[in-house]
């Protein structure tokens, strides 16, 4: 997952892979509570790893379940869940529990609705804007059982403190009514926990207003039924839970990949892939058709979202799909503006917001007042956005029209405010495809943590950058001056990947030295043989294997580093690095340190820095750095060392090391680490193209 304070995506050109998505959000924190009421051990398989599932299962364990996770590596996302049997113990029935469930509206509204029933002493709370989502609704159904429910802050919303009451007194022969006009997860709560009390007699729930978001109402009772409760429904306006209800473990369920999910790859298949082309065997090219794979859900989901297919179908999107998996091409193009009603996919909706500023005129996105009240005020900041990136956009109160930029020179470069909205943020990656090949910084990307932690990474590995545009930034310089340390926190700043090429030299003369090959002129095409059969492989935190042995610290003694110095002047040694070093530069962007990084191997890349330090500071440095690792050292000797590489790096023939025309030059001898990272950054954002567009 990206932590940065922001992720800048490069231009995208197009798209080709296969996608697995994590689990839905709503089944997943659904089976979770249906598993927790239940008796006995539930196997929950593909179960989502995000924030709302974990502050779920948090709250659940208070709740006196058992939760183990699988330690199968195969099955991590599996858990067994052993429920409570529909009764809280005895001994935490008589204290007071205080829950914290974050942003997850999944999590408080039905276990505000069970533990009302449950009878016990609850405190509920969540973040800030948890505390600004409306729960009235649900607490005045629950009041008319006679539940005791108290807002703890501002009336109709969380947190709440809950109070038990004898299930004598609950008054259940007379219909309980509740609107289904603002959010269906008042009405999802009633019916996953309504069954508790619905013993002797029948329980009826009756539907004032229209009932929105059906498909989730869908899913819920489908849910049910896999835990042995079938609820009567009359026309979306009446549920009867019958008398005698009891949940069931059904032992072992999947969980489907979540469908709102699909929808920014579904948009992805639509907006990038193409027709392209491979080199063949008689030397010309073979048409290829370039698709995007979903795998964990098919058109025959029960999820709701999962009728984005026929949204993103009427923009023109070409979309195959099999039992749990939807292939996604480009169809019509540019896409087709559409007119709709949005009612029964509101959250997937939002990508078609973001598709519209392909399309060949104005969209409308209609009836979608719940946007308001979801993770911020959707609508709202769907509108602040896609402005920021040339769209025309009107806001009305339950509605959206989009016009997309009405040329290439009309798209600007936005860095996108979030609002701690995961689809906010994951709609918005979309806009790197556009016509004018500029970038796009969305902000706080962690906030895709909520429903799909891993969404930048699985978007990264099915989408292609515009040649040249993933972005390098190069740190060389002589040795000990820095380098290494300054690029690994600028990487880690900036979510890039990063290169240590001294590393790669090292380690070919690490293998040329245990093979008995002397490094010199002429066994140079010997080492380079072996460069071909070396099996690399880089971890975290500087972690090394050659043919999966660890050589971390082999290759850092000085001795490695003066090995690699002479193999490095070798010039078919260099040559036979170059692949390998070209591989590194991936989306988001790369970090490269070295010595020729910006004079020979990244030449056009858009920011250089040549990074010095004099010749004492640079031994001190390397001293207290090899002492530090128990290595015993003398200044002085370090010195004569550092000088002796540094006359070798810089006078061989082969990209000898020197600062590149265009480099900028910082001498950090009197500079602290944290000093020269900022430098470097602030060079960096000068060539950013969001700050000038906003300003
Ligand atoms: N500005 C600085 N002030 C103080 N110490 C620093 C500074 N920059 C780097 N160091 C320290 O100097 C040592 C050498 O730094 P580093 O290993 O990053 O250099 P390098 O240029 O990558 O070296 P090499 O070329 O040998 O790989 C490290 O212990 C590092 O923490
Ligand atoms: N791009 C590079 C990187 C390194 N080398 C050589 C020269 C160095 O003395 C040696 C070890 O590098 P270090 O790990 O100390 O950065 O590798 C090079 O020629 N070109």
């Amino acid at each position: 997952m990206f932590s940065t304070a922001f992720l800048d995506i490069p231009a995208l050109q197009s798209a080709h892979g296969e996608v697995q998505l994590p689990g839905s959000k709503s089944i997943s924190n659904r089976v979770l509570l249906l598993a927790a009421l239940s008796s006995g051990t539930t196997t929950i398989h593909d179960l989502l790893d995000s924030d709302d599932t974990q502050v779920m299962l948090r709250a659940l364990e208070q709740l006196g379940c058992a939760v183990v996770r699988s330690t199968d590596p195969a099955h991590l996302n599996s858990y067994h869940i052993t429920g409570i049997a529909g009764q809280l113990a005895p001994a935490l029935a008589a204290r007071s529990t205080a829950l914290f469930l974050g942003n997850a509206g999944t999590a408080m509204r039905p276990l505000t609705a069970a533990l009302a029933l449950l009878g016990g002493h609850f405190e509920m709370s969540g973040v800030p804007r948890m505390h600004e989502r409306p729960i009235g609704d649900l607490v005045d159904a629950l009041r008319q059982l006679g539940c005791k429910i108290d807002y703890l802050g501002n009336e109709g919303f969380p947190p709440l403190r809950i109070q038990p009451v004898a299930a004598a007194q609950l008054q259940l022969n007379a219909p309980i009514t509740v609107r289904g006009d603002v959010s269906s997860q008042f009405l999802t709560a009633l019916l996953m926990a309504l069954p508790l009390v619905a013993k002797q007699q029948d329980v009826v729930i009756e539907v004032a207003g229209e009932l929105i978001s059906k498909p989730y109402i869908h899913i819920t009772l489908e849910l049910l039924k896999r835990f042995g409760i079938d609820i009567h429904n009359e026309q979306w306006q009446r549920f009867t839970v019958r008398a005698g209800s009891r949940y069931q473990s059904p032992h072992e369920i999947h969980v489907e990949a979540d469908a709102s999910s699909a929808s920014y790859f579904i948009a992805l298949g639509a907006i990038a892939a193409s027709k392209g082309s491979k080199p063949n065997a008689q030397g010309g090219t073979t048409s290829v058709d370039r698709v995007v794979k979903v795998m964990g859900v098919g058109a025959q989901s029960i999820q709701g979202d999962i009728r984005f297919v026929e949204a993103a179908r009427a923009m023109g999107a070409a979309i195959t799909s099999g039992p749990n998996w939807l292939e996604i091409r480009r169809g019509t193009w540019p896409l087709q503006a559409i007119d709709m009603d949005c009612n029964h996919i509101p959250d997937a909706a939002m990508t078609l917001a973001a598709m519209a500023l392909y399309a060949n005129g104005t969209t409308t996105l209609r009836n979608i007042a719940s946007w308001r009240v979801k993770e911020t005020d959707r609508l709202a900041a769907m509108a602040i956005e896609l402005r920021k990136l040339g769209a025309v956009v009107e806001e009305g109160a339950d509605y959206l029209t989009i016009t997309p930029p009405a040329n290439r020179e009309a798209w600007k470069p936005a860095s996108i405010h979030t609002y701690d909205d995961h689809r906010v943020a994951m709609c918005f990656s979309l806009a790197a495809f556009n016509p004018a090949g500029l970038p796009v910084r969305i902000e706080d990307p962690k906030c895709v943590a909520k429903t799909f932690p891993g969404y930048f990474e699985a978007m990264f590995s099915a989408v292609r950058a515009v040649p040249g545009s993933v972005p390098v930034i190069c740190i060389d310089g002589p040795t000990a001056s820095g380098k290494g340390t300054v690029a690994a926190a600028v990487a880690e700043h900036l979510g890039y990947h990063l290169l240590d090429s001294g590393a790669l030299y090292r380690i070919t003369g690490l293998a040329a030295t245990r093979a008995g090959i002397p490094i010199d002129a002429e066994h140079a095409s010997q080492i380079a043989a072996l460069i071909a059969q070396m099996d690399i492989q880089f971890g975290a935190d500087q972690q090394v294997r050659l043919d999966g042995e660890d050589i971390s610290l082999a290759i850092r003694s000085e001795e490695a580093g003066m090995n690699a110095s002479l193999v490095s002047a070798l010039p078919a040694v260099r040559q036979a690095l170059v692949q390998a070093q070209h591989d590194f530069r991936q989306l988001p962007g790369l970090v490269a340190d070295g010595r020729d990084m910006g004079t020979v191997i990244f030449p056009l890349a858009p920011l250089k820095v040549y990074l010095t330090a004099s010749a004492a500071k640079r031994a001190e440095r390397r001293h207290k750095q090899l002492i530090e690792k128990g290595i015993p050292a003398t200044i002085a000797d370090l010195r004569a060392d550092l000088e002796a590489r540094d006359s070798r790096d810089m006078n061989r023939a082969t990209a000898p090391l020197h600062a590149a025309q265009d480099a900028f030059l910082l001498d950090n001898s009197e500079m602290g680490v944290d000093n020269a990272v900022a430098q470097v950054l602030s060079w960096w954002e000068k060539r950013q193209p969001f700050g000038k567009a906003q300003a």
